[in-house]
């Protein structure tokens, strides 16, 4: 695990869907135009914001800044040409705050949710759902996968020969 990361928060796709759909009873009043989501991780939870919201106009912005658990230069593929005014900006988080300082100049308007933010990175969101310690991993269940657990007293048996 990275340095600056020392526990797991784990998401499980049925977890997640629910936390977005809380989000949403909290979107429901606002009038948008439509979505933006920030790749990659933003693009489910913008989908079934979408799905909830009944909103079918979705956009993109396209950022690189992590490979697996270490951050690196940010790397901006493709971006709007307006301001954001009446667009909801989507992404899955807010960790350090890199990546939402970026989209928010290039999106000054926009009103940014994250399904998950950490502390560095919580005061740039207009809004978001559960917050999740800095030393923390949010593991996703994108890059998970249902795996076979050896029965426990085969693990220990094999711990002690
Ligand atoms: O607050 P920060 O420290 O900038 O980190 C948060 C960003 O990092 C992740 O994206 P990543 O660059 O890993 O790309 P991905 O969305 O394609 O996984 C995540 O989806 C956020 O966009
Ligand atoms: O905690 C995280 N989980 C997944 N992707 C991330 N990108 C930055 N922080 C994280
Ligand atoms: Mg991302």
């Amino acid at each position: 695990m990275s340095s600056r990361y020392h526990k797991h928060f784990t998401v499980s796709w049925d977890q997640l869907h629910r936390d977005v759909r809380e989000l949403c009873h909290r979107l429901m009043e606002r009038d948008l135009k439509g979505i933006i989501a920030v790749t990659r991780g933003g693009l489910i939870p913008a989908a079934l914001i979408a799905r909830e919201l009944d909103i079918r106009l979705i956009d993109t912005v396209c950022i690189k800044s992590y490979e697996h658990m270490d951050q690196d230069a940010l790397h901006v593929l493709k971006g709007v040409d307006h301001d954001g005014d009446g667009w909801l900006l989507v992404d899955d988080l807010v960790d350090t705050g890199k990546t939402a300082r970026a989209v928010r100049e290039m999106l000054p308007q926009a009103y940014f949710v994250t399904i998950y933010a950490k502390p560095e990175g919580r005061p740039l969101v207009d809004q978001y759902l559960t917050e999740v310690a800095q030393d923390c991993w949010i593991q996703f269940p994108w890059d998970m996968g249902v795996a076979y657990v050896e029965p426990l007293v085969d693990r220990h048996r094999s711990a002690v020969e």
